[in-house]
């Protein structure tokens, strides 16, 4: 055993108001990479949505940013920790939530509340507070002594999220906390969403749903292990290419038409018309070509892209 300590390189100087930093992140398993050289920061206080398609790299890395899985590569810190370095400091101080909601359904309400208490070994006075919290946030009173298993996916999905934040953490992850929940549920789980941001949790959450992205302060959009675009949804949106609309009465010929088109990344039906994201295409010519085709009603204009728009034409441009 060395009689020195061995010296560590000094580290920066955190900005206090920064809760998440990732600096060229990179993990592999084997000779497959799943998250390749990522950079990115979340301020506290904001919603940070992390997008992407299945298998993009978001689990990996969030499972790192919560400290359970290595990196192979680059730095994270997380509430001005290095979680590499020490993991235990910030088990502490973050909360998390999967999509599978971790609760023991042969166990009641009060008995998951406990064992989570115990967990993040809050005193008996922290328990007591902390529990009505729960109960009213999750509009569970009455409901204490009644098995998990026994609730429906809303209630469950509450729980879930009063069991994650039961030690009032500074910093929540959400992987796809909303999957397999009905819109009422979701909407509902979003306002607890943001009344916890409200009170100065920054949040960090994975969805597929780009009505929930919307609902985030900045997002940032995974594909292939990489961030392909970053920023809050409106600029994102301003900064999409407009995407055309098709109208005419032969919506599903046309949209194989569309499908067949070179200069056409995507199409698909939405409300009642084609969503066609082709940039650069005019949307006259292509009302032209359309009527040729044998759509000789088609109408066709250019609207503004919604998030989905803009990703898929991310995802479909690469
Ligand atoms: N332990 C592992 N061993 C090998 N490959 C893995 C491992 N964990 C993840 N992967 C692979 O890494 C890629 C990224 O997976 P990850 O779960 O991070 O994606 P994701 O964006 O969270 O997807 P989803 O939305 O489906 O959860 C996938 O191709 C996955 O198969």
């Amino acid at each position: 055993m060395s009689l020195f300590r061995r010296s560590r390189p000094p580290q920066p100087v955190e900005d206090p108001a920064v809760a998440v930093r990732v600096d060229d992140l990179r993990r592999d398993f084997g000779s497959f990479t799943a998250v390749d050289g990522i950079s990115f920061a979340v301020r506290r206080g904001e919603v940070f949505g992390f997008l992407g398609p299945n298998g993009s790299g978001k689990t990996t890395t969030i499972r790192i940013l919560t400290g359970s899985l290595a990196p192979s590569g680059g730095q994270v810190r997380v509430l001005g920790t290095d979680v590499a370095r020490d993991p235990d400091a910030i088990h502490r101080r973050i909360g998390y939530m999967s999509q599978r909601f971790s609760l023991f359904e042969d166990l009641t309400v009060e008995e998951n509340m406990r064992f989570y208490a115990g967990v993040h070994g809050l005193s008996k006075e922290t328990y007591a507070r902390r529990r009505e919290y729960v109960l009213d946030m999750a509009d569970l009173r009455g409901r204490e002594g009644e098995l998990t298993a026994d609730l429906s996916v809303g209630w469950r999905q509450r729980l879930a999220l009063g069991t994650a934040t039961i030690h009032e953490p500074e910093l929540l992850f959400l992987d796809e906390p909303t999957s397999g929940v009905d819109p009422v549920a979701r909407r509902q789980f979003w306002d607890l969403l943001h009344d916890l941001a409200g009170r100065g949790v920054t949040l960090f959450v994975t969805t597929h749903y780009m009505d929930e992205a919307a609902n985030c302060t900045r997002l940032a959009f995974m594909y292939r292990g990489r961030i392909v675009a970053d920023g809050p949804p409106r600029d994102l949106v301003a900064g999409g290419t407009d995407v055309l609309e098709v109208r005419c009465a032969d919506l599903d010929g046309a949209e194989d038409w569309l499908d067949d088109a070179a200069d056409v990344r995507d199409v698909h039906l939405a409300e009642g018309a084609l969503r066609v994201t082709s940039p650069g295409t005019d949307p006259q010519a292509l009302a032209d070509r359309l009527r040729d085709a044998g759509y000789g009603d088609a109408v066709v204009r250019a609207v503004e892209p919604t998030l989905e728009d803009v990703f898929v034409g991310l995802v479909t441009g690469r």
